[in-house]
């Protein structure tokens, strides 16, 4: 071994030494292009010639800001590529690889030595790859295999062969600090060392550490779906945001970033995964919520509750008179049910009932509501109904066309003509003869033309165009002021979408009439009138976002989006079967990623990911369908998951890490001011064992707004308090719902109330397991009272209790 040390020094030297000669080499070439592609933005206008006096200099000066055009984004896309590889060697240059595999292809009676880092790197005879990019076909052995029989797919067909050596590689600064040869698929010796470290404020990349079942789901490149269900920490957002990387880096000439997008769970969580990406030195991905994403297809008509609001509101006010009607109304607006019924309700509208807006114009009906429906119930049935609104709405244009050019006799219009002051009037009168002259170009192009066959002089024409001022300016203020109309017309203002929505919220009989006899669920009147109170002030619950935007679009037409390729569902637990039926109805090009665990499903319209049950392998059919469960958690110590995974049923199967800790600790105290005390306590050991990453995890908001209080009026120092308005995830103390802290994690967790008087429904049981597996290296819960039953129902082996225990520590 100490000889391989010598001669691994030996080559890492050589490596990085011709690695500093091309970025010395690189570096005038990107600095060449970079300003190459600065000068020609800077005098893109000098170097083309805008000339439209006459046909040919008209055409000549189209080819000629074309001809920059192309120029430009040639050095622009030469220069991004140059940018690239220089990063990446630059990276490279800290740690050129991170392990190595000698592969002896069968037939080839040698062994090649693949050194693996995160790009590759070949040598100046273009040939030899001195560093593999983890990312190639070859590199996948090195996840997939212990030393032993191995193989690896190519697209030419499947190379089986040996594989002779497994080494990993820990180097600083181009200096190795470990050689480790390995037997395991990955040596437990590094992972152990990387999950032991303290959490960050930002995700890590794994690509050192990726281990063979995770690999599966980072390589997929065949499923329409890919689903995973996951323990916590089982690494299922580590994989997705690797596979992201793979996918840019196997697909690169057809796969840009922003065909990607990644939904998150809150935008705290988009902050801590958003540098995993460019650390692999790739691009990120689109990053969106859900709720970001319904806000922009609602615009500004309606005002919509968050899902956080919605969640408050299911785990605070259960002893209020509507909370089993809202529930039954989240959980039914959620179902397929229901996207059937709106199915049928757009069917039964192309028959009778749809809802139109009147268009108004000075206080009087220009085109009414009745007109629109005469106009609409005569297309031909046949046709789909979003195409019989698309034609209703040209109809509306050209309507509008006809009674702009009748408005402009009417004496309201000579009225403002006279009373246009002098700005106004010189205002208007540049603005004409700006538009005229440099922006009408079609015009001008028309002028050309007839002057060219000599159907008119110039000089004429400019005369006319004098005499006709007045009478362009009286135009002007016609247009000016159908301008709103046409525009909501385009935007299909026209449909009265609320009241179609809300005309479905009536009475039993007419639901069924509506929706082709769909089943009324239980509570019916009261959800709908809760759902009409609500729309009445136009407002949107959570719950109804969904459906309002699919039925919308089933109206007016689905604005599919056919650029993006891949979607990424993380926390794929927490979405409706309505809300995947709509994604997969927006992106049909795109193929789909979930990701989740329906052992945090937190939300009242969760989605079994796994097994036979799970309604998400219909979405594009078991055929096209890729299910993989991970069930190795890697987050948190042995002792957290044994804790964990004995709260939550079918938990069993779970296989913790082995990286060992403390048990989780309970502590009970006798009034809330002790128990912060204690817990003040605890932050400060805490920090002194060097643990910089702590949550005090709550179950609400409200929760958190009284802890925070509490903790910070005893005198607990640089505290912070997380909403949902929080939009970066930071190191340091906080108090946090948890519900927001989806998805991340902490160094140490204190469960600010573990009591029976906050988790006690069998609904809150995930909500708990899903704070506690927030815990990396600690856990610590406290109560006040009797514990929850999820803590009572455990094993005593599996805690320790406090043995400070203030207050006298009783269990049950
Ligand atoms: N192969 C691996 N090598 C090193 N670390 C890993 C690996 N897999 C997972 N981890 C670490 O385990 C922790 C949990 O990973 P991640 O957040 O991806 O899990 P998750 O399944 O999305 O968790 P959850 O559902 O609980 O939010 C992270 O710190 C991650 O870096």
């Amino acid at each position: 071994m100490i000889n391989d040390w010598e001669q691994e020094q030996e080559r890492l030297d050589q490596v990085t030494e011709k690695l500093r000669k091309r970025i010395a080499e690189l570096e005038p070439e990107v600095a060449g292009l970079r300003s190459q592609a600065g000068e020609i933005r800077k005098r893109f206008w000098e170097e083309v010639t805008v000339n439209t006096s006459n046909n040919e200099d008209f055409e000549e000066t189209f080819y000629s800001i074309k001809q920059q055009e192309a120029l430009l984004s040639e050095r622009e896309r030469s220069y991004k590529l140059r940018v690239q590889q220089w990063k990446g060697m630059n990276k490279l240059l800290q740690s050129p690889y991170f392990g190595r595999i000698d592969f002896n292809e069968d037939g080839l009676g040698f062994s090649e030595q693949v050194y693996i880092g995160v790009s590759s790197f070949v040598d100046s005879d273009g040939l030899s790859f001195l560093v593999y990019d983890w990312r190639t076909p070859i590199a996948s052995m090195y996840y997939d295999y212990s030393p032993g029989e191995a193989a690896y797919d190519t697209p030419g067909g499947r190379i089986t062969g040996t594989m002779e050596l497994k080494r990993q590689y820990q180097i600083r600064e181009g200096r190795l600090q470990n050689v480790i040869d390995t037997s395991l698929t990955i040596g437990d010796e590094l992972l152990q060392q990387v999950l032991g470290k303290s959490a960050d404020s930002q995700m890590k990349s794994i690509v050192a550490t990726i281990q063979r079942e995770q690999n599966a789901i980072i390589r997929d490149d065949k499923s329409r779906m890919l689903i995973v269900q996951g323990a916590a920490g089982s690494g299922k957002t580590s994989a997705a945001l690797q596979r992201v990387a793979y996918l840019l880096y196997t697909h690169r000439e057809k796969l840009k970033a922003d065909q990607i997008v990644l939904f998150s769970p809150n935008p705290i969580f988009n902050s801590y995964v958003s540098t995993v990406l460019p650390e692999l030195g790739e691009e990120n991905m689109q990053q969106t919520t859900f709720q970001e994403y319904l806000e922009h297809g609602l615009g500004t008509e309606l005002r919509l509750e968050g899902p956080f609001d919605q969640i408050e509101y299911v785990l605070t006010e259960q002893a209020t008179r509507e909370y089993e009607a809202r529930l039954k109304g989240i959980e039914y607006k959620a179902s397929v049910a229901f996207l059937q019924a709106l199915q049928s309700y757009a069917g039964w509208l192309g028959r009778e009932g749809m809802r139109f807006n009147g268009i108004r114009f000075r206080d009087g009906d220009l085109i009414t509501i009745e007109q629109m429906e005469t106009k609409f119930y005569g297309y031909d049935p046949s046709i789909r109904l979003a195409n019989r609104i698309a034609m209703l709405q040209e109809w509306l244009l050209q309507e509008l066309t006809l009674l702009e050019r009748k408005e402009r006799e009417e004496p309201w219009v000579q009225e403002e003509f006279n009373y246009l002051d002098k700005e106004q009037y010189a205002a208007v009168h540049s603005e004409l003869h700006k538009e005229r002259g440099v922006f009408d170009f079609a015009e001008q192009y028309e002028e050309i033309q007839e002057f060219l066959q000599n159907k008119r002089r110039r000089d004429e024409a400019d005369f006319d165009y004098a005499e006709r001022e007045e009478e362009l300016l009286r135009d002007m203020i016609v247009k000016e002021h159908f301008k709103p109309l046409r525009r909501s017309v385009k935007r299909m203002l026209f449909i009265d979408m609320v009241g179609l929505y809300a005309q479905l919220f009536g009475d039993e009989d007419a639901y069924k009439t509506m929706t082709n006899e769909a089943e009324v669920p239980g509570h019916w009147s009261e959800m709908c009138e809760q759902t009409k109170e609500k729309l009445g002030r136009l407002e949107l619950f959570y719950e109804d976002a969904t459906p309002y935007l699919y039925l919308k679009e089933l109206v007016e037409g689905v604005r599919t989006n056919t650029e993006v390729r891949h979607i990424f569902v993380d926390e794929g637990q927490d979405y409706s079967m309505f809300q995947y039926e709509y994604l997969k109805k927006l992106f049909p090009r795109a193929r789909m990623t979930v990701l989740g665990d329906f052992g945090q499903a937190i939300f009242t319209q969760a989605t079994e990911l796994y097994g036979a049950a799970s309604p998400l392998i219909r979405l594009y059919g078991e055929a096209d369908t890729n299910l993989i469960r991970l069930v190795r958690s890697y987050r948190s110590t042995r002792e957290i998951v044994e804790f964990t995974k004995a709260l939550l049923p079918g938990g069993e199967d779970i296989v913790p890490f082995d990286r060992t800790g403390n048990k989780p600790r309970l502590t009970v105290a006798g009034s809330g001011e002790q128990l912060a005390a204690r817990m003040i306590e605890d932050l400060a050991a805490l920090h002194a064992e060097g643990f910089d990453s702590i949550a005090i995890i709550t179950k609400t908001a409200a929760e958190s707004g009284e802890a925070y209080d509490r903790l910070t009026a005893q005198g607990c120092p640089s505290l912070r308090l997380v909403t949902q308005k929080t939009l970066t995830f930071e190191k340091g103390t906080m108090v946090i719902p948890a519900y927001l802290a989806k998805g991340v994690e902490f160094d140490a967790v204190l469960i600010y109330d573990a009591s029976s008087r906050a988790y006690h429904r069998e609904s809150e049981r995930k909500l708990f397991y899903t704070a506690c597996t927030r815990a990396m290296h600690r856990l610590h819960l406290y109560a006040t009272e009797e514990w929850t039953r999820f803590i009572q129902e455990l094993d005593s082996s599996l805690y320790e209790a406090d043995p400070l225990g203030i207050g006298g520590a009783q269990l049950t």
